[in-house]
């Protein structure tokens, strides 16, 4: 049975490709190994894709074109084929097949090799965040993916179509998060955005305005660049001669949102005396202008957003409560890149498209390049990866591969040694074995992992646990 690039292998056979096997489950959420098709780095405008594992016996990867999810539902074994168009790849690949409920990865004697992490393999047992690499083709592995039983087991480029730009993602926790925005969008409920700092907050927002119908305007407002002796007139808006300088009647931010969305970003800055006037404006649809005599009506749909928790701003007496009650309608945190890598390629492509076609048209990304720009950490997120390929495809020029010496020096140095998440690993590691004297079990019992886990997570970082004995 052959599927297009965007079909699922559930559908008249999703009957022979159920399982036996009960997915992990782990409190209310099913955690199941997935496999992300994360980069074409040769093609970076084309979509990612998520696999899940659950009902799968065998994956085999190879070359073929146009991209191709091809299910083999042999009695003995549920098969997936991946055919992606990478012309480095050959014909068959690389294959990925269970043993004794682990996910190994073996190199069917490939023309380019298989790397795991950056190293050539021949076979690999794999764990959680293996970075894959066949071609130019990146994958990831994610052991324990927090999903849904009725997610579709194969996802690609039509479930991908987002209700608005910037509510695109493969990880389906993600994606169920921003399902939930569309109805909130239509409704009057405000809405809190948390997250660090150029994790797309604002671009959220903007996409819960378009989805809203609502036909004013949006108009973000950054609450800690506001002149500070000037917030509530600039917030509300004040009448000429309301105080010295204030030569003219302004209408004020609040106002110009009128049946529109004010987008208050960093709301945490908002000082007391605005939020207090802020907190009137909500209850009662109303606004009095600075030096004004009577209130306007004002119908106005709030979104905030902050990079620290409010909620613990308001624990701390920083934000008062009642003004975070009725901001907090709807919360939504929105990731950091670190911890939704599945998603770069996703979001390179989102970025890469704004330019002409054409010249989108010819980027490559050389695999070097890609491999660090999947290893990086990305502290400032998708601005981060946005300002890093706009110089990229401009040092590109004409040929259009960006190589890896056209990315910033801090994403080049991701290929040189471990990402934050190992280094951190791998010093829990350290400190586990000094405390244990080098006793695996113990370190393994004191993680709550394996012994098995514990011992390939030592091989891989070539920590020798016999230097810890007592
Ligand atoms: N999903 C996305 N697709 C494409 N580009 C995105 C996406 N999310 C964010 N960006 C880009 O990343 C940059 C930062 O996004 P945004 O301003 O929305 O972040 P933010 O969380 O509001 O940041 P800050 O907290 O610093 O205000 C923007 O230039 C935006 O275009």
């Amino acid at each position: 049975m052959v599927y297009a690039a965007n079909a699922m292998i559930d559908g008249p056979d999703s009957r022979t490709l159920s399982s036996t096997e009960e997915p992990k489950e782990v409190g209310d959420t099913y955690h199941r190994p997935h496999l992300f098709l994360v980069l074409e780095a040769h093609r970076p405008l084309a979509p990612p894709a998520r696999v899940s594992l659950a009902k799968l016996d065998e994956l085999e990867i190879g070359r073929g074109s146009p991209r191709q999810m091809e299910a083999t539902n042999a009695p003995s074994a549920r098969r997936l084929t991946i055919r992606a168009d990478d012309r480095r790849m050959s014909s068959t690949h690389a294959r990925l097949g269970k043993l004794l409920q682990r996910w190994v990865l073996d190199d069917a004697k490939s023309k380019n090799g298989t790397f795991v992490n950056g190293i050539r393999t021949t076979r690999d047992e794999l764990e959680d965040g293996d970075l894959i690499e066949l071609g130019q083709t990146f994958f990831l592995y994610r052991e324990a993916l927090p999903c849904d039983p009725n997610d579709p087991p194969v996802l690609d480029r039509t479930a991908l179509r987002p209700a608005a730009p910037g509510l695109a993602t493969v990880l389906p926790q993600l994606h169920r998060v921003f399902e939930r925005l569309v109805p909130i969008a239509r409704s009057t409920i405000s809405v809190i955005l948390e997250g660090e700092t150029g994790t797309g907050k604002e671009v959220m927002a903007r996409a819960l305005h378009a989805l809203s119908g609502r036909p004013g305007d949006f108009v973000a407002v950054n609450c800690g660049a506001l002149p500070k002796d000037l917030v509530e007139a600039e917030l509300f808006g004040h009448k000429k001669g309301a105080f010295s300088g204030a030569t003219e009647d302004r209408l004020g931010l609040v106002r110009s949102a009128d049946r529109g969305t004010l987008f208050l970003d960093e709301i945490g800055d908002l000082p007391a005396p605005a939020q207090a006037a802020l907190l009137r404006t909500l209850q009662e649809r109303e606004v009095r202008p600075i030096g004004g005599t009577r209130s306007i009506a004002v119908d106005l749909r709030v979104i905030a957003a902050t990079h620290r928790s409010l909620e613990r701003m308001v624990a701390a007496g920083a934000f008062r409560a009642d003004l975070w009650n009725r901001l907090a309608g709807h919360k939504v945190e929105l990731p950091p890149l670190r911890a939704r890598r599945e998603d770069l390629g996703l979001l390179a492509g989102a970025i890469l498209a704004r330019l002409p076609p054409d010249q989108a048209a010819r980027i490559q990304i050389h695999p070097r390049a890609a491999r660090a720009m999947l290893r990086h950490d990305w502290p400032g997120n998708v601005r981060e990866l946005e300002k890093c390929l706009g110089t990229a495809v401009v040092l590109a020029g004409e040929g259009g591969v960006v190589e890896l010496e056209h990315l910033p020096p801090a994403v080049q140095r991701a290929l040189e040694g471990l990402t934050a998440e190992e280094a951190a690993l791998r010093d829990e590691l350290i400190a586990l074995l000094k405390e244990q004297g080098g006793n695996i079990t113990a370190v393994a019992k004191a993680m709550g992992k394996a012994r098995m886990q514990v011992q390939r997570w030592l091989k891989r970082f070539g920590i020798d646990p016999t230097r810890f004995r007592r």
